[in-house]
């Protein structure tokens, strides 16, 4: 195929690249890192500061083919989160992630780059992401409204953190919150101390604060914020999990913790004929 991109549109430090057959993708190189975009998706599957380790997981089997979702990055699940809210056939997380995107805008400033993408339609939805890489990430998606009628919207950055060893990691900010247990389907409110995982956890947290990803195994901190998400997911398939899930490796669940900004459950957006929503999320690799 040839790219939808022409290189000579791309700032210096971006190349078109094929990811894999029909799969077209981006690759940035900065002094600071480097990193990889999916236009199948929309979805950013690396971010590595130089010398450094990477801030996002992407399972060594993620399949990058027509019809599934890539395993790892920061897949965009819109425009719904879950599966969709009255038609079981449709595909969970909605249509997004398995899109091609288009390439609105690439810029490179002395920090990074600045990448703008849009989606194919869904109905009479729209949506846009916006992208700043370097010197941490800022990912933005805007869904739009084009049509007569309110539309409800549920989504989220469904990032893949990359850690050392999720066994003696712990995520802080996020204490006493309510959460929905997806597993066992009850409410409850998360301890009061920094969040330790021992088992498969899928939790819609009823918060929008910053919190912060610990990891002694590779001594350092992933920062995360959003914006427009009062609900915050937290997905790990631990180790039993893991077994079910054909592109990931059977260790592969001890090497990332998923944190997704969202607007899922009784967080889904109600959007008025023209309006527009942004979730927002950012992510920054501090040492410990
Ligand atoms: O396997 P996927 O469709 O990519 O979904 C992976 C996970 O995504 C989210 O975190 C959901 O809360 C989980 O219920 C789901 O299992």
């Amino acid at each position: 195929m040839s790219h939808p991109v022409h290189p000579d549109l791309l700032p210096a430090g971006v190349r078109a690249i094929e990811l894999a057959p029909g799969m077209p993708g981006l690759t940035f190189h900065h002094p600071a890192f480097t990193a990889t975009l999916s236009l199948y998706g929309g979805q950013l599957l690396d971010f590595t500061p130089t010398g450094g380790r990477p801030l996002l997981y992407l399972s060594p089997l993620a399949r990058l083919e027509a019809g599934k979702a890539i395993r790892g990055g920061i897949p965009v699940c819109w425009p719904w989160f879950g599966p969709h809210p009255h038609d079981p056939s449709q595909p969970q997380h909605g249509v997004a992630r398995t899109a091609l995107w288009t390439v609105s805008a690439v810029a490179r400033s002395d920090d990074g780059f600045h990448v703008k993408l849009a989606a194919p339609h869904h109905a009479e939805l729209e949506a846009s992401l916006t992208l700043q890489l370097g010197p941490g990430l800022d990912i933005a998606l805007t869904s739009r409204n084009l049509g007569n009628e309110p539309v409800s919207v549920s989504a989220a950055l469904h990032s893949y953190l990359a850690v050392g060893d999720l066994r003696t990691a712990s995520l802080s900010g996020l204490e006493g919150a309510p959460y929905h247990d997806k597993l066992s389907g009850t409410v409850a409110k998360l301890p009061l101390q920094a969040w330790q995982f021992r088992a498969a956890t899928d939790a819609v947290v009823q918060h929008a604060g910053p919190c912060q990803l610990h990891d002694p195994h590779w001594e350092r901190r992933i920062a995360i914020g959003s914006s427009s998400s009062a609900s915050t997911v937290v997905w790990t398939p631990w180790q039993q999990g893991a077994a079910n899930i054909a592109d990931l490796p059977d260790d592969g669940w001890q090497q990332f913790l998923c944190v997704e900004a969202a607007n899922a459950g009784s967080d889904a957006r109600l959007l008025p004929p023209g309006g527009s929503h942004t979730l927002r999320q950012q992510l920054q690799l501090l040492a410990l």
